[in-house]
Order: C-alpha cells, then structure tokens, then sequence
C-alpha cells in the first residue's frame, strides 16, 4: 500500500504570497491607469491563477480589457513577480514543522496550485522547500486547472500516490471543490484568501493552524472517507 498523500495549495494555505501578488499586480495595472488594489480585492482576485487575477481586477474597476491587452499584462505580471521573488512571501507559521512531522510519519507531500508552474515551482525552490515535495504542479501543468478533479488525479500519479489515500488541504473554494470533485477528504485553512467563510464550503474539516495538522488527522480523515463511501 502506498503511503499517504498530502496535497498542498500554494498561495494562501502554505505561503503568504499576498503582498507580492499585490505588489506585482499593482505594478502591473498602474501604467494603465487602473487605482491600486488591496489586500481585501486579492481575495476576490486569487484564485485561478494571475491571468485570471488581471482579468478580475479590470472586472472590479469595471474597465474593459482585451485579449492582446491581457497577454501583455500577464506577461508584465509574470516578469516583475519572478524578478522580486521571494519577495515577502514566507510559510504561514507552523508550515515547515508541519511537513517535517508528516514526512517523518511516513506521508508524501505534494503542491497541487494554480498558480502557473513557472512561478510556483522557482518559488517553493528560493524559499529553501522543495525537496519537501514530491510533485508541484501548476495551472498550466495539465489542460484543466483546480476545481476539475484531474488537476488533483495528476498531481497524485506524479507523486507517486494513490487516490484513496490522498487528502487535500487549501484555502479556497477551489482545493475544496477539486477535492469533493476527486472523491478525497479535504482540510480547509481559514486563514488564506477566501472570499467566503472556508466552513461554508464543507471541507472534511477545518484548521486554523498548522500545529493542527497531523498524521493522525491524515489518517482520521482517509479512514472516515473510507467509512462514508
Ligand atoms: O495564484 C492563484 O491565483 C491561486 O493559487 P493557489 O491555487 O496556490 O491558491
Ligand atoms: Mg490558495
């Protein structure tokens, strides 16, 4: 039997990414005349990867946006993002010590985010973390992205994991539909970039603190799936 697998959200449930992201965005909607945006607009913003990001943010303003326009943005995003990186973002308190004791209870660990691969995979590597993970895998990794269930089946086979013994933890709605989409239990942190209260989205359960989760809440949740299915 293969060992457990935990399948990690990136912006806003392992790393604090926020001011970057505000940062960049900011920067890249300035020179064309769009007001700043805040932290409470990134959490209407995220979610969906910096694309959609760009294209939210016009929505907000109630500014049009065309394609050519978008590319050219995304693309300014991308380069002032990568070029500041890491920037401020740092693991959410816990986060390290949270995967050193799963990993020395025998679990794999992995990054299913929609963040695109070009920015989550360099920055889990400049924060010193990637050895942690198994597989990281993007928005862009596979044709479909977070909520769609084959992002997670994807993430899973790349580690080496099986899909009923992997288990979900994120901050959005998107990791908590990917996960209900999979058929895997899902953890919810409440402290990421939800527009909406994490609970209201029926996770297996909620955390509010790294120290919470522990391979006995991994093998809790896997073993309670099991008894409901
Ligand atoms: O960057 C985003 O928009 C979302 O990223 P996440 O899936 O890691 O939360
Ligand atoms: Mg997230």
């Amino acid at each position: 039997m293969s060992s457990p697998l935990v399948i990690f959200d990136l912006d806003g449930t392992l790393i604090d990414t926020a001011p970057d992201l505000i940062d960049s965005l900011n920067h890249t909607i300035a020179p064309v005349g769009l007001a700043p945006m805040t932290l409470d607009d990134l959490h209407h913003l995220v979610g969906q990867g910096a694309r959609v990001m760009i294209k939210r943010a016009f929505e907000l303003r109630n500014v049009p946006l065309d394609e050519a326009d978008a590319d050219t943005l995304f693309n300014n995003f991308v380069e002032h993002y990568r070029h500041n990186m890491p920037g401020q973002s740092q693991p959410f308190a816990g986060t390290v010590e949270c995967l050193q004791r799963l990993a020395a209870a025998d679990m794999t660990l992995a990054i299913c985010t929609n963040k695109s691969e070009a920015l989550a995979i360099p920055l889990i590597e400049t924060l010193g973390l990637s050895d942690h993970f198994a597989a990281i895998t993007g928005g862009d990794t596979f044709p479909v992205r977070k909520p769609d269930a084959a992002h997670i089946f994807g993430t899973i086979e790349r580690a080496g994991g099986s899909r009923d013994r992997a288990v979900m933890i994120g901050d959005s709605i998107n990791d908590i539909l990917a996960a209900q989409n999979a058929g895997i239990p899902s953890i919810g942190v409440d402290f990421g970039y939800s527009d909406v209260p994490i609970a209201s989205l029926s996770p297996s359960t909620v955390i509010s603190h790294f120290d919470a989760l522990t391979d006995d809440l991994v093998r809790d949740l896997l073993v309670a799936s099991k008894v409901v299915s």
